[in-house]
């Protein structure tokens, strides 16, 4: 299945190209950084992508990481997956973290994470005094075990 979202390029994404499929079958767009910048170990950053989207009603856009940046050099996605609203108009960026040993330098145009689009199912609760029972009732936490 394939949706239409509305790209609108801001001024330090020029030149940039829009997000596609690298294959036939990827689940995700990689997304590049619209910025320079680099990342010490421990450190944190929210990439620039030079873009703002219009998301359709009844989808988000799920940011992932990139499992090369995360097994190579520690690099991933803090708030994975992240979680782009249908009436967000900012720009779209990329939290990235550095748990790896070394500064991780980032160039513009580097594909530095990844994009799900989603179909989202709201919900709205319903108070009530009790709750049916269940076998697993409260236990959770691994209360099933290890094996
Ligand atoms: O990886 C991300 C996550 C979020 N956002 C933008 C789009 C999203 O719609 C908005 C809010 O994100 P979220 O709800 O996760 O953050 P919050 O801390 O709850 O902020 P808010 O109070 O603005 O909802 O920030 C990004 O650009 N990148
Ligand atoms: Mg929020």
């Amino acid at each position: 299945m394939t949706i239409s979202i509305q790209l609108a390029r801001l001024p330090h994404g020029d030149g940039l190209p829009v997000p596609a499929y690298a294959t036939p079958g990827a689940a995700g767009m990689d997304i590049q950084s619209a910025e320079d910048v680099t990342i010490p170990p421990g450190g944190r950053h929210a990439v620039a992508t030079g873009f703002r989207v219009a998301i359709p009603d009844g989808y988000e856009i799920q940011v992932r990481p990139r499992s090369g940046l995360a097994f190579k050099h520690g690099v991933t996605v803090p708030n994975t997956p992240g979680t782009i609203d249908s009436d967000y108009r900012g720009e779209l960026k990329v939290l990235l973290i550095n748990h790896g040993p070394e500064d991780f330098v980032i160039e513009r145009g580097m594909r530095v994470a990844q994009i799900v689009p989603a179909a989202v199912t709201q919900a709205s609760f319903v108070e009530v005094e009790e709750l049916d029972e269940t076998e697993r009732g409260a236990g959770g936490f691994g209360s099933t075990g290890t094996k």
